[in-house]
């Protein structure tokens, strides 16, 4: 009988300690579990996350050289190794006059991976501006430097430092096309070479800013000013009697606009009372037609950019008469500029040209005085 209440006792005994095992077995099993799951996925965060700063690192800065070279040539290396540059924007489909937005752009998946990047496009103010002279090849010369992966510009003319200087510096901006760190910014408005209060303000906005100028002869641009002119209004008078007082016979009409504007010495002297000669580049209209890479070539060493657009950049189109592009920011296939340049110029009186000619001389005399420059206008 007590043998038979051992066992029962040893059996519950048993029993309770077998299903205590087991339940601390489970325990066990699930905190192990919990653990080791925690485990992979912080594993696979800290991967993940180094693997993201090795990128970064990777596209922020070049690897640093442990060889002992001199600091110059390290510096220089850095620089040619950095792929800061890894996106020359195309920017396609940005169109200033229409104002695409930083935010539009954004949601592209380009411009994801940009941000996600740290590169965030934004809007500034220009660095450098093209300026004048209306008729001058303004036009050639922002489609030349816009070849550039460094340059942004808007496209068509802001004209805030002469019509819309009220609407304010954040409008200013807005208009100005998104640009990252490191990319120079650019407009060009033809008439603020000539509009008396433009200096003060540009100076107002940074006087750091670097101004560019094409010129052209005055006579040859102030006849293509008077073809543009001509072309919008049908029964315009010769320009033999616009440009002369009292007919083709009399003084030079010194007020008539195409006139007014070639007299680049009286210009230039307003902007020389608000920038330094050198925040100046006067790019020559004539070369830009010859010889469109070399002047692009002094461009881009004005504006501190690698020499970018080249010969290769250039075809001469025979028809045309005028320099085209191989390729630019909106186009891939070669073509010219619009058909509003490059226009054929009505016939002027060749003694109407010289009277115009000798007129110019002195002023011309003192603009290559002023600029340092002899342009060689006849
Ligand atoms: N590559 C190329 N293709 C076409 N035209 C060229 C080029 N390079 C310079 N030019 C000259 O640019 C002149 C127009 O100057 P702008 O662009 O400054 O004109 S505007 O003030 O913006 O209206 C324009 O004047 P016109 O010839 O009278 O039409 C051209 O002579």
């Amino acid at each position: 009988m007590s043998a038979r209440r051992g066992w029962d006792l040893f059996w519950r005994m048993n029993r309770r300690s077998c299903a205590l095992t087991l339940l601390m077995c489970a325990g066990v099993l699930y905190l192990s579990y919990t653990f080791n799951s925690c485990l992979v996925t912080n594993l696979n965060r800290a991967i993940r996350q180094q693997r993201a700063q090795g990128f970064l690192s990777f596209v922020a800065t070049a690897p640093r050289s442990v060889t002992a070279e001199p600091e110059e040539k390290q510096i220089a290396k850095q620089e040619e190794q950095t792929v800061v540059r890894v996106v020359p924007l195309t920017w396609t489909g940005l169109t200033v006059g229409n104002e695409s937005n930083g935010e539009q752009l954004d949601g592209a998946p380009k411009y994801r991976f940009l941000r996600q990047q740290g590169l965030r496009p934004s809007r500034k103010f220009p660095d450098a501006l093209i300026i004048g002279v209306k008729k001058g090849g303004t036009r050639a010369l922002l489609e030349f430097i816009r070849l550039h992966p460094d340059v942004r510009a808007a496209g068509s003319e802001v004209h805030f430092f002469d019509r819309f200087y009220s609407k304010g510096f954040t409008w200013y901006r807005h208009h100005m096309p998104p640009t990252l760190e490191g990319q120079v910014t650019m407009e060009k408005t033809p008439s603020y070479f000539v509009t008396r209060e433009v200096p003060q303000r540009v100076r107002q906005m940074n006087p750091n800013t670097k101004l560019l100028v094409v010129v052209r002869d005055p006579v040859t641009r102030a006849i293509s000013d008077y073809t543009q002119a001509a072309s919008k209004k049908a029964g315009m008078r010769r320009f033999e009697d616009l440009a002369f007082l009292n007919g083709s016979g009399g003084l030079v009409d010194t007020s008539w606009g195409p006139v007014k504007i070639g007299v680049y010495a009286r210009h230039l002297e307003r902007w020389l009372r608000c920038f330094p000669l050198n925040q100046l580049l006067f790019v020559s209209g004539e070369r830009l037609i010859v010889d469109p890479a070399a002047e692009m070539a002094r461009v881009q060493d004005f504006l501190g950019l690698k020499r970018v657009v080249t010969e290769k950049h250039f075809y001469f189109n025979s028809t045309k008469g005028f320099p085209c592009l191989m390729k630019s920011e909106g186009r891939s296939s070669p073509h010219c500029l619009g058909k509003t340049k490059g226009r054929n110029h009505p016939h002027i009186d060749p003694a109407a040209i010289e009277r115009l000619r000798e007129f110019y001389r002195p002023f011309n005399a003192r603009f290559y005085q002023l600029t340092g420059i002899n342009f060689g206008w006849p």
